[in-house]
């Protein structure tokens, strides 16, 4: 047996919904430049669910349902309400709500193709809606009842607030959720993979894929490098900071890709609305700080910033809570997942590789008395 420690470079499936080829990212076959300077990010989910990019009407009405899906069950809410409030994460509080939302649809196991995209649509429909409602609950306020004229992004930052944010904001929170929308077989796309090709219903799914993406080194980095960035404070303490991680061998949050070598492409777009927003809020020493650890982490280690690391200061000018970052990850990342899930079903296979053994060998039972 071949071991290759954490499946570096094995090609587990075959794919028709994103590819990365030479550090070039395209979502079924639209570079994700084109795509984040160009698209709504409904668009991206009708693409990464039909292959095609949506007509007039075909995106009108997926913005229908998906309005129309919107709302969530209050017994959800009524749950948000008994947790320990404190000591939740919202990713705690997102696996367990997305699971929970599995409870009051009655289709949750019926299992054909028009039933698991009806639940696609409203797992898509309610993440946004789970979210907010999560992040309002714990500060003591009512969550913001979603409005059906908005769009996607603007309605995220309207629940979020209960206020209709400014057409920057929107736009830039658009980007970002058209950026973080799929990314191949990353861990949380194929830990989804792995749960749906037992034949398990979507919601258990998407629920293993929130669990696998909040772990700091896939999407729970993001909420890291704004800690690492708090930490440091000031520019003049950059220096200092990185050097000594660097020194100790400590990873650098926000740099490195298991497959992007020359650089994430999806970095650029972060790093320049970064830059602009932080300017705008008059905070720009979040992207100031970010630019020159970017500097030495690059020329040091020759690793270049990955989605994660200017994602952060922009999430954070958007006026939004540190440890929502990675819920807002899962909220556009719900579309990849969605799709791979439905892919996983039209041609399924059950995933099981094998370990190669390294316990003891072969051995006698020895009874209780005669151990120790
Ligand atoms: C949306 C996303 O999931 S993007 C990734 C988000 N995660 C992060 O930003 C966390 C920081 N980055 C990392 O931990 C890694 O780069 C990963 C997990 C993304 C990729 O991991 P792998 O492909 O397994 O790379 P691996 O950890 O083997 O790194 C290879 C070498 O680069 C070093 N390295 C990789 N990333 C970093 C980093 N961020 N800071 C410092 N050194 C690093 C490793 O220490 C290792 O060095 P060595 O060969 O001297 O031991
Ligand atoms: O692909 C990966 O390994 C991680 C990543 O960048 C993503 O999920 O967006």
């Amino acid at each position: 047996m071949t071991v290759t420690r954490g499946l570096e470079g094995v090609v587990a499936t075959t794919s028709s919904i994103s590819s990365i080829i030479d550090d070039t990212l395209t979502y079924v076959g639209y570079d994700i430049d084109d795509l984040a300077e160009n698209a709504l990010f409904e668009e991206v989910i009708y693409l990464l669910w039909h292959r095609e990019l949506p007509t007039r009407q075909q995106l009108e009405e997926l913005k229908q349902q998906l309005a129309e899906n919107a709302a969530i069950p209050k017994e959800i809410i009524e749950h948000f309400k008994q947790y320990p409030i404190d000591k939740v994460h919202p990713m705690a509080a997102l696996r367990t709500a997305i699971s929970m939302l599995g409870l009051y649809d009655e289709e949750a196991d019926v299992m054909t193709k028009e039933a698991n995209y009806r639940k696609a649509i409203r797992l898509q429909a309610k993440i946004p809606t789970v979210v907010t409602a999560f992040a309002r609950v714990r500060k003591g306020l009512e969550p913001v009842e979603p409005r059906k004229d908005l769009g996607f992004a603007a309605n995220f930052l309207y629940m979020l607030t209960g206020k209709e944010p400014n057409e920057t904001a929107v736009e830039a929170f658009n980007k970002a959720l058209v950026l973080h929308a799929d990314h191949e077989l990353n861990a949380s796309t194929f830990t989804a993979r792995v749960c749906v090709a037992t034949l398990s219903d979507v919601y258990s799914g998407v629920t293993a894929a929130i669990g696998a993406l909040k772990g700091p080194l896939h999407g729970g980095a993001n909420e890291a490098v704004m800690k690492m960035l708090k930490e440091i404070g000031t520019i003049d303490n950059v220096e200092s900071y990185i050097y000594k991680k660097l020194e100790n061998k400590e990873k650098i949050m926000g740099f490195g890709h298991r497959v992007y070598r020359k650089g994430d492409p999806r970095a650029k777009h972060l790093k320049k609305m970064s830059e602009k927003l932080t300017k705008l809020v008059g905070e720009p020493h979040w992207y100031e700080m970010s630019a020159r650890i970017e500097e030495i982490v690059t020329s040091e280690k020759s690793l270049p910033p990955n989605v994660d690391f200017y994602s952060a200061s922009v999430y954070h000018c958007l006026g939004i809570d540190h440890d929502l970052f990675t819920p807002i990850f899962a909220v556009s990342r719900m579309s990849g997942w969605l799709a791979h899930i439905l892919e996983q079903y039209d041609n399924n296979r059950l995933i099981r590789p094998r370990a190669e053994y390294t316990g003891p060998a072969k051995r006698a039972y020895v009874p209780i008395e005669q151990r120790g």
